[in-house]
């Protein structure tokens, strides 16, 4: 069925709610469970599209999976008895690729479809390839699949990577951890969830240190196993709550988040004139005007994360001056300005920056979501605008938001969802 979401915009959001485990955490330690060859029961996961994809995968190559209704997932991953991931659902999403670290390792051999995710820039795998050659594997890329073989075993060495990749840092980490020797990623990923998923290795008995610096070193073990671990909070969801909030001029506390993951943005958010107040597990954000103007340039962590550059984007829209953003990470990130404009918002872009010249405020239209994030962004900037918001492609959204609607209505939005009916003269096929 195909849905949208509707939004009466202009509603200061006001209240408390929590944001649930991060989406990009959760897509590589359930792969990762493959590794432990017995049970582990993970706390604290997402009901999203991108979770029930990889549950899927998991089921179909004899893990034994059950997700009950409080974000707990119990994996039994001793059966697995297929290094062979081709299936059309692989394609769904870009954390699949985790797959070929994690059976390269179990099996010594790994066939995977080249994965999907948000169309944000070109996306190649090629550190994640260099990665496990270097650990010895031989590895083809043919009819859309990569073929990994590694008939005389992983070996550990020092990976030296290009550029500082989050899949291709965390990806290295699932095929070293039972590498014969020593392993160092050098230029690695410093993501909160690059070390969530080192911590979960180590629960499960992998030898890893550094992570979150950059260096990670791994001295392989002959075999894991399973435990229990709680995901942490997401970062990104919890950083699109603080947005909506300043956005909308509301005041919103959210709960179970790890405020120093935010620094980047709660920084950049000071210094437009938002309010911003800490506690050991909580972020309360609060707006009574438009804010300043800022430049942001985004950067892997600690840096601002690419993934909230859409959704700030729409909070810039309509402060005081003109913004500059610049998107570092992905060429093609910028999909949700066309989009924002037909609300109002004055954008022009050259490259990879934005200029914002901030307006008044926004009004609402039919719009439509492109990728996950450009669909969080709309949801921002229906909220802030007068009059109704129309979001087409609402799958998007659904790859990484956990009941957003509920959560926003709990903060007092007109928001909902409703399927998509054609008019006659727009149903023309
Ligand atoms: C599932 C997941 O965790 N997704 C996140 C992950 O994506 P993803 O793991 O795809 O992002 P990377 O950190 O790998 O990408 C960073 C940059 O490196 C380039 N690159 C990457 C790998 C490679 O082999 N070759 C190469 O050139 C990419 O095109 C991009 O320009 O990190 C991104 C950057 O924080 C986030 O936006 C995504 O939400
Ligand atoms: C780009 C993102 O996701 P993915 O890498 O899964 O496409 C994101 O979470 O913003």
């Amino acid at each position: 069925m195909l849905e949208k979401i509707v939004i009466n915009g202009g509603i200061p959001l006001k209240g408390t709610i929590e944001v649930t485990g991060a989406k990009n955490a959760a897509v590589a330690i359930l792969p990762a469970t493959i590794l432990a060859r017995g049970i582990c029961v993970i706390e604290n996961l997402p009901r999203i599209a991108d979770v029930l994809i990889i549950k899927r995968i998991l089921a179909e190559i004899g893990a034994e999976v059950e997700f009950d209704e409080n974000g707990t997932m119990t994996v039994d991953t001793t059966n697995i008895n297929t290094s062979k991931v081709t299936m059309n659902l692989v394609k769904r999403m870009r954390a699949s690729y985790y797959m070929l670290g994690a059976l390269l390792s179990r099996f010594g051999d790994a066939e995977i479809s080249l994965p999907g995710g948000c169309t944000i820039g070109e996306r190649p795998i090629d550190l994640h390839i260099k990665g496990m050659e270097a650990l010895g594997a031989n590895v083809k890329t043919e009819y859309g699949r990569v073929v990994a073989t590694a008939p005389e075993g992983l070996k550990g060495c020092d990976i030296y990577m290009d550029k500082v990749s989050v899949g291709a840092t965390i990806n290295i980490m699932l095929a070293s951890v039972c590498a014969n020797g020593q392993t160092s990623i050098i230029n690695a990923a410093k993501e909160p969830h690059v070390v969530d998923v080192a911590n979960f290795l180590v629960c499960m008995g992998a030898k890893i240190k550094g992570a979150g610096t950059d260096v990670i070193r791994i001295i392989g073990v002959e075999k894991l196993h399973g435990c229990n671990y709680s995901i942490i909070p997401d970062q990104i969801e919890t950083g699109t709550f603080m947005i909506a909030a300043a956005a909308t001029r509301g005041d919103v506390t959210i709960k179970n988040v790890i405020p120093t993951h935010m620094e980047a943005l709660t920084a950049k958010m000071q210094e437009m004139g938002v309010e911003i107040h800490e506690g050991a597990d909580f972020i309360r954000v609060t707006c009574d005007k438009r804010p300043r103007s800022v430049k942001i340039n985004t950067m892997p962590y600690p840096g601002f994360p690419t993934d909230l550059q859409q959704p700030a984007t729409v909070l810039l829209s309509t402060a005081e001056g003109t913004s500059m953003i610049t998107e570092t990470i992905f060429e093609s990130r910028f999909k949700h300005i066309k989009e924002i404009r037909r609300m109002g918002a004055q954008i022009t872009t050259e490259d990879r920056v934005a200029v914002v010249e901030g307006v008044d405020r926004l009004t609402g239209a039919p719009v439509s979501a492109t990728d996950l994030r450009a669909g969080a962004a709309l949801i921002v900037a229906g909220l802030m605008a007068d009059g109704t918001t129309e979001i087409q492609n609402v799958k998007y959204i659904d790859r990484g938001y956990d009941h957003i609607e509920d959560k926003l209505k709990k903060l007092g939005a007109d928001i909902r969802r409703e399927e998509v009916v054609y008019t006659e003269d727009e149903d023309i096929f």
